[in-house]
């Protein structure tokens, strides 16, 4: 299929059960402020009006290769446009980056929550004390995804002590940057906004509470999101129940998914080395290769421990999300396995079939 005779290029901006909704993008894959179409909306007025396309009854995307995908927010499709028909999904850009969560479903073990993200925000409240565990757990998820994870210690001017904390969280967070906001009176924010250049695409994830929703309000001097306080007419918190891609001032992209709220995380082998290459370098200095670091001599995560260069609630951490990890892992191989037998057991009788069909009658 040549290049050209593909349709226009677009931006998931919504998942509806039968549909998705686009806007166009331009070659970078980011939405253009302005449709093309139509009359020119100057930016004040607000952002332009997503276009509904039908997906087929399955409701999954083709892709380049031959399979078939959920689509999910932030994705790029290149659609089949005609004179006279409705839009069509022609194809799936193949994604540059995704956040997915582990899932059970029948057709897969992951769900993308969000694809194509620059940077993954990992919130935590100052106060109360941030969960290191947790930002170590939000952070293998970000690394998953392959976007940039950046972490945010909200809520400062509740927390006196905030850059002891800091410091603190950003020994957990190796390689990451560590910043320390209050949206309450404005501090810390500038260096975020920095990150928020055009065309960029971020998430923001972290517990219930931790002033997500302030934060990204702060960064667009807008409400984008709901925030936790009370609604005025007292009917009880607001709640996200879509996930939506909006745009922030200045051309950067916001992904506010729910679902990345609580989270089902999947951990990986790599992401998680990538969280915790302290960990994983004094694991490769044991004296055996498949040392567990529990009792085994020559143990150099057991000495690290030990002496205290490592912290033991560090180690506890790497070791629940390597379970994790692991166990995702052989479930995975388990379905490709079953799989497998599924399609082999599907071609035999095929074979038998075609064998009974073609076989002189006797
Ligand atoms: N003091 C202080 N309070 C804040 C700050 N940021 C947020 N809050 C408050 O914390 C509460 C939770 O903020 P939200 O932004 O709704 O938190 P969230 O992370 O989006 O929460 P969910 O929507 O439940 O995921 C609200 O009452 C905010 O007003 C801050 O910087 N300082
Ligand atoms: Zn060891």
């Amino acid at each position: 299929m040549s290049e050209q005779q593909d349709g226009p290029v677009v931006r998931v901006v919504r998942v509806d059960r039968h549909a998705v909704l686009v806007l166009p993008t331009d070659a970078a894959g980011t939405v253009e402020p302005v449709q093309g179409d139509g009359p020119a909306v100057p930016d004040a007025l607000g952002p332009p009006t997503p276009r509904r396309v039908e997906l087929d009854r399955d409701g999954l995307v083709p892709t380049g290769d031959g399979t078939r995908l959920a689509p999910t927010v932030g994705d790029v499709l290149v659609l089949d446009e005609r004179p006279g028909v409705p839009p069509r999904v022609h194809r799936l850009v193949p994604r540059r980056t995704a956040l997915v969560r582990d899932s059970a479903d029948r057709t897969s073990l992951t769900q993308a929550l969000a694809a194509n993200v620059d940077v993954v925000l990992v919130a935590e409240h100052l106060d109360p004390e941030p969960d290191l565990g947790r930002v170590e757990r939000l952070l293998t998820l970000a690394w998953r995804s392959g976007a940039q994870p950046v972490v945010v210690l909200t809520k400062a001017d509740l927390a006196p002590d905030a850059d002891a904390i800091a410091a603190e969280v950003a020994d957990a967070a190796i390689g990451v940057e560590v910043h320390v906001v209050s949206a309450t009176d404005g501090t810390g924010l500038e260096p975020l906004r920095a990150l928020l250049t055009p065309g960029t695409t971020i998430v923001v994830v972290g517990p219930s509470g931790a002033g997500k929703s302030t934060l990204v309000n702060a960064l667009a001097g807008r409400e984008v999101m709901a925030t936790g306080e009370r609604r005025a007419d007292g009917r009880g918190r607001h709640t996200t129940v879509h996930r939506e891609l909006v745009a922030l001032g200045g051309g950067a992209m916001l992904i506010d998914t729910p679902g990345v709220r609580g989270v089902g995380l999947v951990a990986d082998a790599d992401a998680l080395s990538t969280t915790f290459p302290d960990v994983e370098e004094l694991a490769a200095r044991c004296r055996f290769r498949d040392c567990a670091h529990a009792s085994e001599p020559g143990c150099a995560v057991r000495d690290a421990l030990d002496s205290g260069e490592l912290p033991q609630r560090r180690f506890a951490s790497w070791q629940r999300l390597a379970r994790e990890a692991a166990f995702q892992a052989r479930r995975a191989d388990a379905r490709l396995a079953a799989e497998a037998k599924a399609q082999h057991k599907r071609a035999t009788a095929d074979h038998h079939r075609h064998q009974r069909a073609t076989a002189p009658r006797r």
